[in-house]
């Protein structure tokens, strides 16, 4: 049976139940329960801490994980990412009262208060910048005001928290992260079972990504049509009853749905339609 370490709270851990659940995996119903087996799909799912998963996939007793990049660098646990999730995106950055620091280098001498002490005290010693970092657990952006320390390293998204607390960034991002599966480094990448639940997840990106197009163009303009809606591999082009006509069926990214519709309608495409995928393996 997989062995499978998701997290339990926070910004992951909403996101991907719903990933899971999308991609056919049963999943807890309340959320104090800490394991659930699914026998049908072979796999047993360990709710556990974010910060903590990375530890228990390196370990070996889990085998395969749903985390952070930022969680997972800053474990320095020997586990490896296999798949970026799109989802729990942020930077990590630093931020100060403004006019205090501009540069890496105006960081020497400083004390930076974080939640990510081992992302940070690489990347001070990376840089070669000799600062000192005090651990906090979390709401980080208060420990200035609070006169801990000068400079804080935290997640940013919309930037409000720092905002809230009237500090600025400071320097260029010291990573992006988004959620990540992860397996312990060195594992056997072609086990069919892990595979298989890749494959599952990959399904569910592609199918958030992508709309199947539909539409039909006269035969002349068939080629225009296809360079616009090229598809993954290639598109599926049927007859139709009136011989000047064919119909077009092609994969596009639901970004840009709208644009291609308008581009294919200019061209003299029509009953253009769009339809979304619900699951998928390509
Ligand atoms: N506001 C946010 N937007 C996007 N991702 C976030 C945000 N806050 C945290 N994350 C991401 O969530 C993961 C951290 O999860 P964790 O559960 O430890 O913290 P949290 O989401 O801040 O929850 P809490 O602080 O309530 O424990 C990291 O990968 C981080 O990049
Ligand atoms: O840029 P924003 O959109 O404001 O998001 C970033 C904030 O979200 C997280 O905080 P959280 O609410 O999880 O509190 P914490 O500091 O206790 O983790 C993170 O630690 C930042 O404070
Ligand atoms: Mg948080």
């Amino acid at each position: 049976m997989l062995r499978i370490a998701v997290p339990n709270k926070g910004s992951l851990s909403g996101p991907a139940g719903e990933m899971l659940h999308e991609a056919g995996y049963q999943q807890r119903k309340a959320s104090k329960e800490l394991v659930l087996v699914d026998p049908e799909n072979d796999v047993e799912f360990f709710y556990l801490r974010p910060r903590d998963i990375a530890i228990y996939v390196s370990s070996g007793r889990l085998d395969i994980g749903i985390t952070g990049r930022d969680l997972l660098l800053d474990s320095g646990a020997r586990a490896e990412e296999v798949l970026p999730l799109g989802f729990a995106r942020s930077t990590f950055r630093y931020a100060a009262k403004p006019g205090t620091v501009s540069t890496l280098d105006d960081l020497a001498g400083l004390t930076v208060a974080t939640s990510y002490e081992g992302i940070v005290a690489k990347h001070l010693a990376d840089k070669g910048i000799d600062a000192s970092v005090v651990h906090l657990d979390g709401a980080v952006e208060t420990a200035i005001e609070l006169g801990v320390a000068q400079v804080i390293a935290d997640v940013v998204e919309t930037g409000t928290s720092l905002r809230n607390a009237g500090l600025e960034i400071a320097g260029e991002p010291i990573l992006e992260s988004e959620a990540v599966v992860i397996r312990r480094t060195g594992a056997d990448p072609h086990g069919p079972k892990v595979q298989q639940f890749l494959r599952r997840l990959q399904g569910v990106l592609v199918a958030r990504s992508y709309v199947m197009m539909d539409y039909d163009i006269r035969a002349e303009h068939l080629e225009q049509a296809v360079a616009l809606t090229p598809g993954l591999e290639s598109p599926t082009i049927s007859p139709l009853h009136d011989q000047g006509w064919v119909a077009v069926r092609s994969m596009v990214r639901t970004t840009e749905a709208q644009r291609i519709m308008d581009d294919l309608y200019d061209l003299g495409a029509r009953a253009i339609l769009t339809t979304g995928i619900h699951a998928c393996r390509l």
